[in-house]
């Protein structure tokens, strides 16, 4: 079947553009038949609308003349994981739409386990927001199980720790390839698990973690709150742990803010070193859409990689699928990449996005998040529960709001511009040296820009 893919694929190429191909088809991954359903999965929604509007008939044309007989396509986004069976090879393609021009195929490497060869170290653009992660990953990869071990990656939604991880097992491989390298999410952890439970294959289960000389583990707050899943993986740890095999976890949260994760297992992810992505700067956008523009073949002006920066608060996926959009509209059209073409593309999308926070909803989700009164929050009252609290909505007013000082002093019980001066620069120096805070005002901004 995968042959009578491959043909299809040829004969699709033929009957589009290059960069019709590229874009829409190129992405595209042959999953297997069913019966009379061909299995195809697509990396986002986007790409799975557009196909399903605009080549579906073509596609399902291709196949079914290439295979001699009539077939249905049914057509996915792909979860966040290759959905290879494991232990398995890794061949997994690329994950977004179009990948480079003249990417070379990797070779499939018997000990990768489910690894994504395209994050890589060399296509992870360092800015100030992920530098200390992305040093701590290499020296990881450079020194497997010998400096940071487990090396826990925590950072907010879409901000380079799957990435990230999947570089840390990519790099040693490359530099030992004897080495058998296992990347899994939590979630696809959990669900072999309750399998392997199911058909009384547990030491199989076992076998197979346990024998990986690095296990990297993405997402792993997902695991909190399910007891049996989180045992295993406790015993899985100490496993690898104590034959000095390296364990790479990444979160959305620092351990000790995952609710439900048991003590034992959060004790363990401070053994080692804890390391943090923020949300990028607008250079770190500026330079990651530059790559992945790049990558693409797309032709990116400065003023629309500008524009695509700004229009994002953080999520880098984000920012890529405003990418793809406008690199497709501008190749489906014949038409250059503008500024204002970028702007009428994006119109619908950013629209809802601009409207601006008030300094009342982030007052309202700060004395949410402490378990305080929003009056308490504008009082004068110097207790320490509402001091720290009071701080970081005044931090937080500043950064994401356009008000002055002196406006933030008025919503917050008429007080002078100075004390929010002095409120801000205290959250600013103690988000230095405190990892925790820095993760409780992410893990806010976070839910504010939502
Ligand atoms: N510094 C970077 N350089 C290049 N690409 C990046 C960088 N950071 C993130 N990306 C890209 O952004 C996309 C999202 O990143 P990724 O999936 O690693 O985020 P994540 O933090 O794991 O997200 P989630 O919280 O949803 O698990 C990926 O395509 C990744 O390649």
């Amino acid at each position: 079947m995968e042959k009578i893919w491959q043909k299809t694929l040829d004969s699709l190429k033929q009957s589009l553009t290059p960069q019709h191909f590229a874009t829409w088809i190129k992405p595209i991954r042959f999953i297997g038949v069913h019966n009379d359903v061909v299995e195809l999965e697509v990396p986002n929604r986007f790409v799975l609308d557009w196909l399903k509007k605009h080549y579906y008939g073509t596609i399902q044309e291709c196949w079914s003349n290439t295979a001699g007989a009539a077939y249905k396509i049914s057509l996915t986004v792909a979860s966040k994981t290759a959905k290879e069976p494991v232990p398995a090879a890794e061949t997994s393609p690329p994950a977004t739409p179009a990948p480079k021009p003249k990417q070379e195929k990797t070779p499939p490497r018997a000990n990768a386990y489910n690894l994504n060869s395209r994050y890589t170290f060399e296509t992870f653009v360092l800015g100030s927001s992920n530098q200390f992660a992305s040093a701590a990953a290499t020296a990881v990869a450079n020194n497997p199980a010998t400096t940071y071990n487990p090396l826990f990656i925590y950072g907010g939604v879409g901000l380079g720790k799957t990435h990230l991880v999947n570089a840390v097992g990519n790099a040693i491989l490359k530099k030992n390839p004897e080495m058998k390298v296992c990347y899994y999410t939590s979630e696809k952890f959990m669900n072999e698990l309750i399998n392997s439970l199911r058909y009384a294959k547990m030491d199989e289960f076992r076998t197979k973690f346990r024998s990986m000389d690095v296990l990297l583990i993405d997402d792993v707050q997902f695991i909190a709150g399910k007891e049996r899943t989180q045992e295993e993986f406790f015993h899985t740890f100490n496993a690898l742990y104590d034959s000095h095999k390296q364990i790479v976890v990444t979160s959305d949260k620092f351990p000790k803010e995952i609710p439900g994760l048991e003590e034992r297992l959060r004790s363990r992810f401070e053994w080692g070193l804890i390391a943090d992505i923020q949300a990028p700067d607008m250079e770190t956008k500026q330079a990651i859409l530059k790559m992945k523009a790049e990558q693409n073949g797309i032709d990116l002006p400065k003023e629309v990689a500008l524009f695509l920066a700004s229009a994002v608060s953080s999520n880098i996926r984000e920012l890529e699928g405003y990418l793809v959009r406008i690199g497709a509209y501008a190749s489906l059209t014949a038409t250059p990449i503008t500024l204002s073409m970028a702007q009428e593309v994006l119109k619908d999308i950013l629209v809802e996005k601009r409207r601006e926070l008030t300094v009342e909803e982030i007052q309202k989700l700060v004395a949410t998040h402490y378990s305080i009164k929003i009056s308490d929050l504008k009082s004068a009252k110097r207790m320490k529960a509402l001091v720290l609290p009071r701080q970081i909505a005044m931090y937080l007013s500043r950064q994401l709001t356009s008000c002055s000082y002196p406006e933030i002093g008025e919503r917050f019980g008429g007080k002078d511009h100075s004390t929010i001066i002095h409120a801000i620069k205290k959250i600013e120096k103690a988000m230095d040296e405190d990892y925790q805070l820095r993760s409780v005002i992410n893990n806010l901004k976070k839910e504010l820009s939502i």
